[in-house]
């Protein structure tokens, strides 16, 4: 990742409102060398399936750094991108859970739901967020890298110790 962050903006219908405004604070902020806008544009009515994975394919695929997505509750567009492999994408309506977002799980992509949270909320979420960077030195490294290996249909060693460690008790 570069220091600056090229990031992708995309809602649906629902989320129209507050991706405009997002859209304008990200190219106003000089942390952000490029805002990729993948829809929709007003009077357009695409379902947030399809442009949430537009967005996290962008971000998989190396073009953009980050995504900022918005449907009416900020759940589908989070659980569409997580259909793209290499994507990990959270819903975080409070500073903490935006904060840890980054530094704990590595989510490339935050989801907000402008029928949930206030406009300034988002709005400064949105420039909290883009004051972390993963650090790929934390202990949070190898948890990152544990999940990403059973995306990968890895990690059997982790699957057999879960399965001893929540072995049914009544069983013994
Ligand atoms: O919030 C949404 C999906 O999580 C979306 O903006 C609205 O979806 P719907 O309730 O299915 O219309």
């Amino acid at each position: 990742m570069t220091d600056k962050l090229r990031i992708v903006v995309g809602c649906d219908d629902a989320g129209l409102d507050y991706k405009e405004v997002l859209k304008a604070d990200l190219r106003a902020d000089d942390r952000v060398s490029e805002v990729i806008d993948v829809g929709v544009g007003a009077g357009q009515h695409t379902a947030y399936p399809h442009v949430a994975v537009a967005a996290a394919r962008l971000v998989a695929a190396g073009e953009a750094d980050r995504a900022l997505l918005v449907c009416g509750t900020g759940l589908g567009v989070a659980i569409s991108a997580n259909k793209v492999p290499g994507i990990r994408a959270v819903t975080a309506h409070d500073s903490f859970s935006v904060e840890r977002a980054v530094l704990s799980n590595n989510a490339q992509v935050l989801c907000f739901g402008q029928r949930v949270i206030g406009l300034e909320l988002a709005r400064r979420l949105a420039r909290e967020w883009l004051g972390y960077r993963f650090d790929d030195r934390s202990p949070s490294a190898s948890k990152v890298e544990a999940l990403s290996s059973y995306e990968a249909g890895g990690a059997a060693a982790e699957d057999e110790a879960l399965a001893v460690s929540c072995s049914d008790p009544r069983a013994e």
